[in-house]
């Protein structure tokens, strides 16, 4: 059976504050790094050989990544860095606490657009302070406005196709470091989880999701690698 690690990145300077953060590229925390690092040692205990590694290009999820392997004695291992993995992008919601949100919109509303499956929040406006179409690492990319946990799905897809999928056919253990909503969409595609269901899925930070995979990636055995802060698993298909 082909190993696959799936880590959501340690907790994020803006996960701290409560900030929707999206593509803003907020660090890790000390309590981030030190995640990461728990990460790892949980990972250099599993029966795996991990080969091969996939993040985003967020800061968050590339130092998760280097912390976790450097504790595993891996820095040696080939990484690949790409946008399409990153975080579900928060429109003009980036950068507003949440719960000050919620209480000028109803949770109800904020609800609706932290865990519907489809319905994006609100685009970011053309010269806010969070429009990254000038950072040099989107450049040459048309880089979205907001996203849905779908829109996002239909964008990490592809990427999970052509690159990391034949690896794993081929059977190379496999990590990816990245973050909760593009986690949770691979999650939703691998073990076919519904529409109606995904958003119920929370991926804690910094706790490594262990899945074995059958030679046509399904999914045959799942767990979370720290019992004591677990959440709750999708249902094998
Ligand atoms: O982007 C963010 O704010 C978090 O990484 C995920 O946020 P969520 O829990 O609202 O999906």
């Amino acid at each position: 059976m082909t190993k696959l690690a799936l880590i959501r990145h340690g907790q994020s300077a803006w996960n701290l504050e409560n900030r929707f953060t999206g593509w803003w590229d907020a660090d890790l925390t000390a309590q981030g790094e030190a995640e990461a690092r728990h990460s790892g040692k949980l990972l250099a205990e599993v029966d795996a050989d991990f080969r091969a590694g996939f993040t985003s290009v967020q800061t968050r999820a590339i130092r998760t990544m280097w912390l976790a392997l450097t504790e595993m004695k891996r820095v040696w291992l080939p990484i690949e860095k790409d946008w399409h993995l990153n975080e579900r992008h928060y429109g003009g919601l980036t950068g507003l606490n949440k719960a000050e949100t919620a209480a000028k919109h109803g949770e109800d509303q904020v609800h609706v657009w932290r865990r519907s499956y489809d319905i994006p929040p609100p685009p970011l406006e053309v010269g806010s302070t969070f429009d990254l179409s000038t950072d040099p690492r989107y450049r040459g990319i048309d880089i979205p406005n907001t996203e849905s946990l779908k829109t996002t799905l239909d964008r990490v897809l592809p990427y999970w196709q052509q690159k990391i999928a034949p690896g794993l056919i081929a059977g190379t253990d496999t990590m990816i470091a990245a973050h909760g909503n593009s986690l949770r969409a691979l999650v939703k595609h691998l073990f076919n989880v519904p529409d109606e269901t995904i958003t119920g899925l929370e991926i804690p930070t910094g706790n490594p999701l262990l899945i074995e995979l059958d030679p046509n990636l399904k999914p045959v055995s799942v767990r979370y690698l720290d019992a004591e802060r677990a959440h709750s698993l999708p249902d094998l298909p």
